[in-house]
């Protein structure tokens, strides 16, 4: 079965409610644009959700950046998987690189969460990748499919199937550089054959993979056009609505 494409922003820690909801507003006067062969998500600071949940176009989900792989409990400042999928939340991102770096998650920690997110009944956005010095060190293959590996453990197939996974270079990231579109493909192909191994075919077949790093409207289309790349994490480029609709414009280009 053939893999929908995915473009999913990533907010990070932007926009105030007043700014989301105009966001929202612009997005929605060009959801013609979007049309319906490719899903869309905007992954929110948990503050935007509800005007996002309220006036985002219909074909674009709610996606969160964050969560706490407990139900509920003495946990001071966390959301819990089941508050996220209650509110109509889709997608969860889980080991991000700023999260990883910044805040310390472990792979382990990456795994609780994903698996939090699919007991939900929620989307994992598994993101990996390597960091500048890895990658000189001829060492993206073993990072990026360590990450993958520890981030799907035990997880059916079922559930990996339906997962996504995001492969942004480290360097990449807020940075104007991109891996090349065959390195990427590289990757993304290399991660499909870690899921065969580890999982199995119809898993591997069926996840999809995203690139992520300074993806711009006039970079997607190179991206999108690989065999085992499904669409893109977009953070910078995700925040004005009309990059957003031009980013989607060309992927619909890229696939006609
Ligand atoms: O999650 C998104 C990535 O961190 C990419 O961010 P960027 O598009 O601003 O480079």
């Amino acid at each position: 079965m053939a893999r929908t494409p995915l473009l999913m922003g990533n907010w990070k820690m932007y926009k105030t409610v007043a700014e989301a909801r105009a966001f929202a507003e612009e997005l929605g006067q060009h959801s013609q644009a979007l049309g319906t062969a490719v899903d869309y998500a905007i992954c929110a600071p948990f503050t935007s959700l509800h005007v996002l949940r309220v006036m985002l176009p219909a074909q674009v989900k709610m996606g969160a950046q964050n969560v706490y792989p407990e139900k509920e409990g003495a946990f001071t400042g966390e959301i819990s998987p089941l508050m996220l999928a209650e509110f109509g939340t889709q997608y969860v991102l889980a080991g991000h690189s700023e999260r990883r770096t910044l805040f310390g998650e472990s792979d382990q920690m990456v795994n609780h969460k994903v698996r939090a997110i699919v007991d939900a009944g929620m989307i994992p956005v598994l993101c990996v990748g390597e960091n500048l010095s890895q990658k000189e060190s001829g060492q993206t293959q073993a990072i990026v499919s360590g990450q993958v590996t520890q981030g799907i453990a035990g997880l059916s197939s079922d559930a990996v199937a339906r997962a996504v996974i995001a492969y942004e270079p480290v360097w990449a990231i807020g940075s104007g550089k991109t891996a090349t579109a065959e390195d990427a493909e590289t990757v993304a192909r290399e991660i499909r054959s870690v899921i065969a191994e580890h999982v199995d075919a119809a898993a591997a077949n069926a996840v999809r993979i995203l690139y992520g790093g300074s993806v711009k409207p006039d970079n997607i289309a190179g991206f999108i056009q690989q065999p085992n790349i499904d669409g893109a994490l977009v953070g910078g480029a995700s925040l004005k609505a009309s990059s957003f609709v031009e980013m989607a414009s060309a992927i619909g280009g890229a696939l006609a």
